[in-house]
């Protein structure tokens, strides 16, 4: 069995406050990526076959073993992990990971599992990934109102600097805090093609800790992308091209320096290819 782990970017990501528990009340749009990881996955008589960096530790590694062990050890699997997502760049690389493996052993040993609660003890941008396409979501992520976009051209685009989610949230301030999104406007504008009235709050902390950070969003800008945001709690920006080629002439000016690549985002149909082909939808739905 073969499955697409879509990447996925935050189309605006607000911060309302800390939490008793220490995690930060969020309201964002999640768009899930036409690229990503690929897994390979297939039953074994028993126990947990991984192929992938950091071994048990593996979000995927993660998610099969809470799989498994609540529905009883049906059975065992074989993963083989393709990394194609830069790691620690606020792209839900290992989160989306760990949603295909759940989603690929619901598949393969069905059982009464409640996927959405074992996703959400994975990490806070698991449940989304349970679902894909573009969703609002509140909470720390968990809360999701599946939303409709067309596809859009969008690039992305990552340093290298790794960015570990933890640290950038340690470096909310009070003043980080700012109101809920203006969602229909983010929406209008995105289907019009104008620049979207969003902003993401940990860009401040993000950028504190890593001031060159600014320095690649003015490039972003300056080759004529709209809506250019830091994805998550970075370090890969996104922005938004005119078209398929305007995409195209960016990632090539782009490439040389960093992880560059283009695709479409939002549409509720699933993966496509990076050329915009749609790719055979991915067995066991979602
Ligand atoms: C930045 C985003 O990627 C935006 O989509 C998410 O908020 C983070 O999602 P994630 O990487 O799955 O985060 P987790 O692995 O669940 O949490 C990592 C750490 O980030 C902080 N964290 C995460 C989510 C949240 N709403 N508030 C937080 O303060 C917590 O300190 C947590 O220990
Ligand atoms: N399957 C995996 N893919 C990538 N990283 C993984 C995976 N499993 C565990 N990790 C560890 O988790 C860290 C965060 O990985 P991930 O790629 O999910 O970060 P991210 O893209 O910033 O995601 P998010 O947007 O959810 O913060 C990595 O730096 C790595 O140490």
């Amino acid at each position: 069995m073969e499955r697409i782990a879509p990447g996925k970017v935050n189309l605006g990501l607000s911060l309302l406050g800390r939490r008793p528990d220490g995690y930060h009340e969020l309201h964002t749009l999640f768009a899930a990526l036409s690229f990503g990881d690929r897994l390979h996955l297939e039953p074994i008589p028993e126990g947990i076959a991984f192929r992938g960096r950091y071994g048990r530790r593996n979000l995927a590694y993660r998610a099969a073993s809470a799989y498994l062990e609540k529905a009883g050890w049906p059975g065992g699997v074989r993963i083989v992990l393709e990394k194609n997502l830069p790691e620690g760049a606020g792209l839900g690389g290992g989160s989306s990971d760990a949603a295909q493996v759940l989603l690929a052993l619901k598949a393969l040993y069905p059982a009464e599992v409640d996927l959405f609660s074992l996703a959400l003890s994975l990490g806070a941008d698991v449940p989304f990934f349970l679902l894909g396409g573009v969703a609002e979501a509140r909470g720390v992520g968990e809360r999701l109102r599946p939303l409709a976009l067309p596809p859009l051209p969008v690039v992305v685009f990552a340093s290298g600097l790794r960015l570990l989610t933890p640290l950038v949230y340690r470096e909310v301030k009070p003043h980080d805090f700012a109101p809920e999104l203006p969602v229909e406007a983010i929406l209008e504008a995105l289907a019009r093609g104008e620049e979207p009235p969003y902003w993401n709050s940990l860009e401040g902390p993000a950028f504190r800790l890593h001031p060159e950070l600014q320095e690649v969003k003015a490039r972003l800008r300056a080759l004529g992308l709209k809506g250019v945001l830091l994805s998550g709690s970075g370090s890969a920006f996104f922005g938004l091209a005119e078209d398929e080629a305007h995409a195209r002439r960016a990632v090539e000016a782009l490439r040389r320096t960093g992880y560059a690549r283009w695709g479409f985002l939002g549409g509720n149909h699933g993966a496509f290819a990076a050329d915009g082909g749609p790719l055979p939808p991915s067995p066991g739905g979602a």
